[in-house]
This record gives structure tokens, C-alpha cells and sequence, in this order.
């Protein structure tokens, strides 16, 4: 502030005036410091520099989360369906949204939410007249000290002294019955869903039948979304009531220490920098929304991971769950940085307008009267005007706070409606599925399938369906021979550590030898194994539930560590384990087959979708997935596939990667016999040696060796005649 202007409101202040002049040489000689056409053309310089970095990163960011939209899509997400309605503005919609969670967080008027709700009222209005009190306080104190009237300014220290003791409880409490009325809305609406959702089998109608009523990231839903929606309400309450409460105290007080005039510059001014800031106000509501959505995908990929740990760990598929993981994690960090660059623009506005310009107004507003000596501040003398200008800086720094807060207050609703609309969805999805729980599915005819599944390979001009089937499997077995070289690369599995008392070592072959099976919780499942099983000659597993056969692989696996005795076994990428419960990766139908490679393996093997379809063929010949599902459709496999097409895809998987050794655990079980046999000669036809989990007798046909556990830690390993021992039952001799 012009330093003059001080000074000739209080004439007779002579430290004032010493101050003052002291200040303005100070702003002088800072000033002189730089010759004036250097110093304006660095700041010139500063200035063009620093907007044009700001530009090109805004753009930069802009464009980066315009990528990660389109590139990011991993969500177990229909495609085909049509998008639902998604309103993420402050509009009518909204509102009426609201008020509908409102009337489930606070049920009644005699309910605990409203009690607490009265008192944060309560607390907010006696802070509001603490504040006031705490003003005339201080401008008395300042009055009192010019006037060194020492008497009163200690009455005064004394009376601020007081009025701290309330200020800080009254203080403290706010944030606790805020924190605290988030608390209980949470409690309310987290219960509401929760009985909706748990409601008979409305919790699997949400997440495994499709449609429109198909709730994505549920849990994402239920568990954050809900909680920030019901800290955001709580803090709203407080930064509206606030402002209000203020708004009307201080203006009071104003009026009748200044007149309409300044209040009403005041609110003149809010209203035109309000309008301006909605001119320029980003989506938040919508970005917000994002936001939650991408978190969920977030935690779904990791949930995924936890869920499906073990058949992901016999894989060996933590290459393409990281890659996975990695691109969901970018989209979560490109997208902040987006909103946060957006918020960093917005705050410069707001700064500038609500902050600082309004500051500007208000001594326009406080100086003015006193400068043309209007509303009697002629007649005053220094003290006077001393503790009117304290007193009405204080009124009006605090009428201008009240309303930058309602301006700003704007960002805070905003960011609302986007919680508002993710637990709306969640709840109108939940009502729609209740509403919907007898009614049919609608028949789909085949000329009405979508256009996708019309695209199918199935009809693909390239696929020569009438290939002869043996001749290309024979020619495929060549060409992974020669692969098998470049997919070792992709592994780099040269140093192993292994953990636990035995040894492994590499070889071409699969040996145990004194090998006891140990379970984590020590638990002795089979002791001293030993057997050896060469390329060509299939094994078969067979025990009771729970004696060690999966077990076994465990170990083959490295995923369990070796208690003792030695396992010769080839490296980890020649056997392939196709667990009991087929694992299906986010992402293509391709990337079903191909995992855990990705597409951009598959093209650097040479390997072509017609090849693909060669493969899912042989064990799929009748279509049933190809005529529904093109290779590019993404969809949540786990609810799409019947369990015998899961299999199928298990064993297209085992076919494409070609592996040395494979182990099949119960794998086969809900295919036909027919395709089953398919499958067994087709892994012969590929040079692939099995070890089979089995209980069906019928399946020693394809084995050469058959290994039988008691359950008690004892094994049996003998050679099988199949002629003979088709019918024989599996037991222990
Ligand atoms: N992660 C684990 N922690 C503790 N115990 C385990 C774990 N995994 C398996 N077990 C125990 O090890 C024993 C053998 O399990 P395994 O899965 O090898 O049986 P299985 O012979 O394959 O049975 P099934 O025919 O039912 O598949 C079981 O008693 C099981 O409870």
C-alpha cells in the first residue's frame, strides 16, 4: 500500500511516519538496485519464459491424458454395451441426487446425524461471534496502545486471554464434530448399501451379469467412494455455514460502522468474479469422477493378483500383471497430474481474483469513507481512526474471506457432484437390479449380433478352414521348435535363487530325488519322492483330495520351497502348468491365448491370428467361442466363458507356447471325452510330455507311467499297461 496514504491517516504518529519512511527508501533503493531497462527487460523475460513452460506443460498434460484414455483401457468392461448415463454436473440431476443420500445419511430429525449436525451449527455460530468479539478486542487493544492508555490495554490483554479459552475449544470441536458427522453419514449410507447390495443375490447380478445394470468396481464404490462423498458433505456443511453465518454478522456490522456502500462494492465485485469463474471453470465434477473410476481399476488389478496368485505364479505371468499393473498406475498419474495442473490455473485465478483483488477492493472500500471524510471519520482524531481503520480491516478481511469462500466453495461442489454421481450410479444400479431380479434376459438372434462378432475369424477371409489339421500341427511343432530359442530371452532365468534345504538343477529331463513334500503349515504330505520322467512319457497323478498332488507341482514350480533331496527339472519356461482353475488375463481374447506373452511377442514370433485360430480350433472345432467373439473384443472372461470354453482356452494357451513339459492339473474335467482325447493327441503331435492330475481312470490311456499318493506320505510309481489297466480303479495296491 502506498505508504503516504498511511501516513496521512494518522498525522500525528510520528514512529508511524519514521516506519513508513523507512519502508518507502527501502522500496526505493530496492527499485534503483538494477538499471530500470535491464531489470524490466529480465522481468519481461521471467515472464514470457515462465508462460510459455506453463503453456507447453499444459498442453503436454492435456495430451498425455487424452493417451492414457484411449491407450488404458484394461477395465473388465464390456465394450458393446451402450454407455451409461453418466452426470457429472451441478445441475438439477445433481441436486436431486443429493438429496436423496441426504435423506438416507440423516433419517429423521431425531436421528444422531441431525442431533450432530445442530451442534456444528452450534459451534460454527459461537465461532462466528468469538471471531467478531475477538475484532473489537483487538481494535480497542490498538486504540489503547496508541493512546498508551497502559490500564485498559492490560483490561484488554486480559479480556483476549479470556476469550482464547473458548476460541480453542470451540475450534478443536469443529474439526472433531466434523470428522465426526463424516463418521456417522458414512455409517448410515455404508449400511444402507450394504443391505441392498447383500440383499439375496444382488451382489453377483451386480458383478457377473452384464447390461446396464452391471456395477463396475463395486468395491471401489462402496468402500472409498462412499467415504470421500460423506467427508466432502461433512465438510461442506461447515465451509457453507460458515461464510454464510459471516456474510450476515459482518455485513451487519459494517452497515453500521460504514454504511451500505462498501459491503455493496464488495458483493458487486464477488458477483462479477463468481460469473467470470464459471466461464473458466474445468469439468472437476467429471474429472473427479474419473479419478475414483481409475482408482478402482487400480485396486481391481491388484485384487486380481492376490485372487489369482497361485495360477498367475504358475505361469510364470508377472511380466505381463506388472505391465498390467504399470499401465493402470499410468493412467492414474496422468490423469492427476492433469487435474492437478488444471487446479494449479484455477487457483492462479482464484488467487488473483478472490484473494488478492478483493483485498485490494476492500481497502478501496475502508479507505475511501475516511479519505473524503464521509460517515463523521472527519472529525476523529489519530486514535480514533486508528482503532476504526484495525477494526474495519478486521470486519472487512473478514466479510471478503466469507465471500472468496462461497466463490471458492464452487470447487468444493464441483468435486462433490463427482462422488455424488459414483455413489448415485451405485445406488440406482442396485435399486434397477432389485427391480429387475424376475425379469428374462431378452433373446438375441443371430442376425441381431453386433457387428463385432460378425468380424469374427470364424468367416476371416485368411482362415483355410480346410487345411489339413495334422500337417499344420506338424509344421507349427517345427516353427515353435525354432521360437523356442527367442522365447528364452524373454526370461531371465539364468541365476535362480532357490530357498529351502534341497537342490534344484537344470536339465533336459524331470527327476525327484528323496524328496519329501512338506506343506507351509509342516505338515508331512509325501516323504522321500523319487522318480524320473524323460521327454515322451506321459505321467499320471492319482491320489485322494488333499494328498499332495497339486503339491507336487508347487515345488516343480518353485513356488513352495524344496525341503529336501534334489529336483532335476528343465528350465522354467519349457513346462508350462495349466492349473485347475483356468486363469483368464484383463485384456483380448488374443491375450487369453497368448498369455502371458502380449501382442507385441506374439508379432515379434511371427505367430498371426489365423494361426491362433488354427490353434483354438483344434480344441474348440465346433466355434463356440470364435462365433461369438472376435479376437479384439474384451470382455470379463470370467463371466463371459462356460467352464468348459475356459478350458478350451487353457489348452489353445498350451498349444501356442508349445512347452517341453506340461502339467495338467484336472484340467480336462469339463470337456467331452472326444475333445479330451483331441487334446491329449494333439499335445502328442506337438512333442509335448504330460504330467496329468487325474482321478478318471479312462485318461491311463494316454499315460505311460502312473503315480499314485495315499494321502498318508506314502507313493507308488508304476508303469501302466492301458490295455489292462483301463478299467482297474485308482487305488493304492
Ligand atoms: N498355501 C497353503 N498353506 C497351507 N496348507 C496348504 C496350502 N496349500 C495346500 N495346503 C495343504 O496341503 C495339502 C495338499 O494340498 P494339495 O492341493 O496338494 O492337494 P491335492 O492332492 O492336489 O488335492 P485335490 O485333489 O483336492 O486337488 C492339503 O491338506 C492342503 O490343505
Amino acid at each position: 500500500m502506498d505508504t503516504n496514504l498511511v501516513s496521512s491517516l494518522i498525522p500525528d504518529n510520528r514512529a508511524f511516519k519514521r516506519a513508513s519512511s523507512k519502508l518507502a527508501a527501502l522500496f526505493s533503493a530496492t527499485q534503483h538496485r538494477l538499471p530500470t531497462t535491464i531489470g524490466k527487460k529480465v522481468l519481461l523475460l521471467a515472464a514470457i519464459g515462465g508462460g510459455a513452460f506453463s503453456l507447453v506443460r499444459f498442453i503436454k498434460t492435456k495430451k498425455n491424458n487424452k493417451q492414457s484414455a484411449l491407450v488404458l483401457d484394461i477395465k473388465d468392461k464390456d465394450k458393446d454395451q451402450p454407455k451409461k448415463k453418466n452426470v457429472t454436473r451441478v445441475d438439477a440431476v445433481f441436486f436431486r441426487r443429493l438429496a436423496k443420500i441426504v435423506k438416507i445419511c440423516i433419517p429423521s430429525m431425531r436421528s444422531k446425524e441431525f442431533l450432530s449436525l445442530l451442534y456444528l451449527t452450534a459451534l460454527l455460530f459461537a465461532r462466528t461471534m468469538l471471531s467478531v468479539s475477538i475484532a473489537e478486542i483487538a481494535g480497542k487493544n490498538a486504540q489503547n496502545l496508541v493512546a498508551r492508555k497502559w490500564k485498559e490495554m492490560g483490561e484488554g490483554v486480559l479480556k483476549f486471554a479470556l476469550v482464547s479459552v473458548p476460541a480453542s475449544f470451540v475450534n478443536s470441536s469443529l474439526k472433531y464434530e466434523t470428522d465426526m458427522l463424516a463418521l456417522r453419514f458414512r455409517k448410515r449410507l455404508s449400511e444402507y448399501v450394504h443391505k441392498e447390495y447383500l440383499e439375496g443375490v444382488n451382489f453377483y447380478k451386480a458383478s457377473h451379469l452384464g447390461g446396464s445394470d452391471k456395477i463396475d468396481n463395486a468395491d471401489q464404490r462402496v468402500t472409498s467412494d462412499i467415504e470421500q462423498f460423506c467427508n466432502s458433505m461433512s465438510n461442506l456443511y461447515t465451509t457453507l455455514f460458515k461464510p454464510v453465518l459471516d456474510l450476515v454478522l459482518f455485513t451487519r456490522k459494517l452497515v453500521v460502522v460504514m454504511g451500505w456502500g462498501s459491503p455493496l462494492l464488495m458483493f458487486g465485485y464477488f458477483i462479477v468474479s463468481g460469473f467470470l469463474k464459471k466461464l473458466i471453470m474445468p469439468p472437476f465434477g467429471r474429472l473427479t469422477a474419473k479419478q475414483s473410476e481409475l482408482e478402482g481399476n487400480y485396486r481391481t488389478v491388484h485384487q486380481r493378483l492376490i485372487t489369482n496368485a497361485e495360477e498367475i505364479a504358475f505361469y510364470d505371468g508377472s511380466r505381463k500383471e506388472r505391465q498390467i499393473i504399470n499401465l493402470s498406475f499410468g493412467d492414474i498419474y496422468n490423469h492427476t497430474s492433469y487435474v492437478s495442473y488444471l487446479k494449479c490455473l484455477v487457483g492462479i485465478f482464484d488467487g488473483f481474483l478472490v484473494k488478492y483483488c478483493a483485498s485490494i477492493v476492500g481497502y478501496g472500500c475502508m479507505v475511501l469513507p475516511i479519505y473524503f471524510g464521509i460517515r463523521g471519520s472527519s472529525g476523529k482524531d489519530s486514535t480514533e481512526l486508528t482503532k476504526d481503520y484495525i477494526r474495519n480491516t478486521q470486519l472487512m478481511v473478514a466479510l471478503s474471506q466469507a465471500i472468496g469462500q462461497l466463490v471458492l466453495l464452487g470447487n468444493k461442489i464441483t468435486n462433490m457432484a463427482g462422488y455424488t454421481s459414483r455413489v448415485s450410479e451405485l445406488l440406482e444400479m442396485i435399486k434397477s437390479i432389485k427391480e429387475r431380479g424376475t425379469s428374462q434376459f431378452t433373446i438375441v438372434h443371430e442376425d441381431e449380433i453386433p457387428l463385432s462378432s460378425a468380424n469374427s475369424p470364424m468367416i476371416s477371409d485368411k482362415y483355410d478352414a480346410a487345411v489339413d489339421m495334422s500337417a499344420w500341427l506338424q509344421e507349427w511343432r517345427r516353427r515353435s521348435d525354432e521360437l523356442r530359442a527367442v522365447k528364452r530371452s524373454l526370461y531371465n532365468n539364468t541365476v535362480r535363487q532357490v530357498s529351502g534345504g534341497g537342490t534344484f538343477v537344470e536339465g533336459d529331463y524331470i527327476k525327484f530325488e528323496d524328496v519329501s513334500i512338506v506343506s507351509p503349515e509342516g505338515k508331512l504330505l509325501v516323504s522321500d519322492l523319487s522318480f524320473q520322467v524323460n521327454p515322451n512319457s506321459n505321467v499320471m497323478i492319482t491320489g485322494p483330495n488333499g494328498s499332495g498332488k497339486s503339491s507336487l507341482f508347487r515345488i516343480l514350480g518353485e513356488l513352495w520351497p524344496l525341503h529336501c533331496g534334489t529336483v532335476i527339472k528343465p528350465r522354467k519356461e519349457d513346462i508350462l502348468f495349466v492349473p485347475q482353475k483356468p486363469y483368464l488375463v484383463l485384456g483380448t481374447l488374443r491375450d487369453q491365448i497368448i498369455y502371458p506373452h502380449n501382442a507385441e511377442d506374439m508379432k515379434k514370433f511371427g505367430v498371426t491370428d489365423d494361426d491362433l485360430q488354427h490353434l483354438l480350433t483344434t480344441v474348440d472345432p465346433n466355434g463356440t467361442i470364435l462365433r461369438q467373439w472376435s479376437w479384439d473384443n474384451r470382455k470379463d472372461w470370467n463371466s463371459a466363458f462356460s467352464g468348459g470354453q475356459k478350458q478350451r482356452i487353457a489348452m489353445a494357451r498350451l498349444f501356442y507356447h508349445r512347452p517341453q513339459f506340461a502339467i495338467l492339473d484336472e484340467c480336462t474335467s469339463a470337456v467331452s471325452d472326444e475333445v479330451e482325447d483331441k487334446i491329449y493327441n494333439t499335445c502328442k503331435v506337438l512333442g509335448i510330455t504330460l504330467f496329468t492330475v487325474s482321478h478318471r481312470p479312462q485318461l491311463r490311456a494316454h499315460h505311460d507311467y502312473q503315480l499314485l499318493f495315499d494321502g498318508r506320505g506314502k507313493w507308488e510309481w508304476t508303469k501302466i499297461n492301458a490295455a489292462e489297466d483301463m478299467k482297474k480303479p485308482l487305488s493304492f495296491k
